[in-house]
């Protein structure tokens, strides 16, 4: 006779709604064995929050229940969770940075024997529960010192010790870099072994296919699939996210973008300049515009400048359409077909003095190949030019540009190298200090060049901009390439998070 063991978790029936608005109709989900790694997906708004919210009793259901083995239960608050083994894992982390990791870990629950805190042991303790997620963290270390994956390894360490057995990440690895979200990743994987049970958000696939056993997708806050993870494609399971219409449009969305995209037009493979930045690989297509976010200080903008010829560089390789480039100094660059556009438009990115036209056919004038100065008969042509690709408005070429206003002035800027045929378009800030109206032209601007074959690497302090015109985003933080998102899939969040948490030091 076989025995049928009942899930380890059943959530069913579960409805919520907010006045008008349902976040869940009879959602729920199924943890059937212990140590199950279970993914909750779906999209923004979806109500993946709300269902964990209704395990962790931090929100009540207006219907619906909750089994653990097969027994009803309810909880009126996060107590009441906790003593049932589920913990929910704050993304805000909760650690108190003067205190050192281990006595996070044990938080307001150190050891104690009758001559007070026996501290050795406590650290011994602590020591047990992170190794049981395989870190080799020193629970001596000083919190404040931990890396952002660290320290979510040390809340859950937490979790582990007020003895949780279904834990709760609600995106847990949307704050880190790549290296940082594989440590916690395996981490995850860890607790298998001590049979306990893991619901996490996320939005990234590739994770849900490492790590998952199961996944469950809400859509519209109904379940719209659940079972295995590994037996589904990626495909199938945003389909179920989005709904088939909505997935055959963006999936037509990013025919199109594949296509627009040329050859590898830029290639940077561990470029470093001490003190400025280190080992940087990245590459830019012909056609796609690339995004340089981070905090300032990062080292975005030192990048640029070398790969414009104006910061030297002590290792690292560049290549420009194939081909090995050293980009001794700027005249070199722009012979490349390298253009840069400065952060400071006033100071490097124009002559003041000089007429509209003047800095227009300044490019054609600097580089190596081309010089020559733009003779008058020519005039017509480039102020007809300039005003075609940038929709400048200039009554009076021939007055200086200083005279014209900022938003018109960084038209000039950019578009001196655009008239001038450069294919690839290094900018710092190309928005830096321009209105609405301008800044709208200017994305405008940046996806015709792209359209038209340049590659583009924009460098900007403004991750809406970056999320808005870029196909692609890097992070640098700590002077490094820390993550890459595509924009596309990465919210403002995101990026934002992933810019300041990189800036931690890692201290192993
Ligand atoms: N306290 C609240 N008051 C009013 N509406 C809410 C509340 N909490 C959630 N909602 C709404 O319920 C719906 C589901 O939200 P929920 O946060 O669960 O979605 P989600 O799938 O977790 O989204 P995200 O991926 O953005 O975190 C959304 O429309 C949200 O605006």
């Amino acid at each position: 006779m076989t025995t049928t063991r009942n899930p380890v978790l059943q959530l069913q029936g579960v409805h919520k709604s907010y006045g008008n608005l349902v976040a869940l109709s009879d959602a729920g989900l199924t943890v059937t064995a212990p140590g199950e790694v279970h993914a909750l997906g779906g999209e923004n708004g979806s109500g993946k929050s709300t269902l964990l919210g209704v395990l962790s009793g931090q929100t009540r259901p207006d219907k619906g229940e909750i089994l653990l083995d097969g027994r009803r239960v309810s909880f009126r608050n996060p107590a009441d969770a906790i003593a049932h083994g589920i913990c929910m894992v704050s993304q805000e982390t909760s650690i108190a940075p003067d205190l050192t990791a281990g006595e996070n870990v044990l938080l307001g629950r150190l050891e104690r024997r009758w001559w007070g805190v026996d501290r050795s042991s406590s650290v011994d303790t602590a020591r047990g529960y992170l190794g049981r997620l395989g870190s080799r963290l020193d629970p001596r270390t000083p919190a404040r010192e931990l890396r952002a994956d660290q320290l979510q390894i040390v809340e859950i360490a937490r979790a582990l010790s007020m003895n949780a057995r279904i834990l709760i990440l609600d995106e847990p690895t949307s704050s880190l870099a790549a290296d940082e979200a594989d440590a916690l990743l395996e981490a995850i994987d860890e607790l298998r072994r001590d049979d306990v049970v893991v619901l996490f958000v996320s939005h990234r696939m590739p994770e849900v296919f490492a790590i998952a056993d199961r996944i469950t997708v809400l859509r519209d806050g109904s379940v719209a699939y659940t079972g295995p993870a590994e037996t589904q494609s990626a495909e199938t399971l945003v389909t179920a996210m989005l709904g088939e219409a909505k997935a055959a449009h963006d999936r037509e969305l990013s025919d199109t973008r594949t296509t627009r995209l040329g050859d590898v037009a830029l290639e940077v493979s561990d470029l470093t300049a001490p003190g400025a930045f280190e080992d940087i690989g990245l590459s830019v297509r012909h056609g796609e515009i690339v995004g340089l976010a981070g905090l300032e200080g990062a080292g975005r903008s030192e990048l640029l400048e070398s790969l414009f010829g104006v910061r030297p560089v002590t290792g690292g390789r560049i290549s420009v359409d194939g081909r090995a480039f050293t980009p001794r100094n700027p005249r070199a660059a722009i012979d490349a077909g390298v253009a840069y556009l400065p952060p400071d438009r006033k100071e490097r990115g124009l002559v003041l003095s000089m007429s509209t036209l003047g800095n227009a056919g300044m490019v054609g004038t600097l580089g190596r190949k081309r010089w020559r100065r733009p003779a008058v008969r020519h005039e017509q042509g480039l102020i007809g030019d300039l005003v075609r690709r940038t929709r400048l408005r200039v009554k009076a070429p021939h007055e200086p540009v200083g005279t014209l206003s900022g938003g018109n002035q960084q038209k000039v800027s950019l578009g001196k190298w655009l008239v001038a045929g450069q294919h690839i378009l290094l900018l710092d800030e190309p928005t830096r200090g321009v209105d609405v109206g301008a800044k709208m032209e200017i994305h405008a601007l940046l996806r015709a060049a792209a359209d038209d074959g340049a590659a583009v690497l924009v460098s900007s302090s403004e991750n809406e901009e970056l999320l808005a015109v870029c196909d692609r985003i890097l992070v640098m933080a700590r002077r490094r390439v820390v993550a890459e998102v595509s924009a596309a899939g990465a919210t403002l969040g995101e990026v934002t998070r992933l810019s300041r948490e990189g800036v931690h030091e890692p201290v192993d």
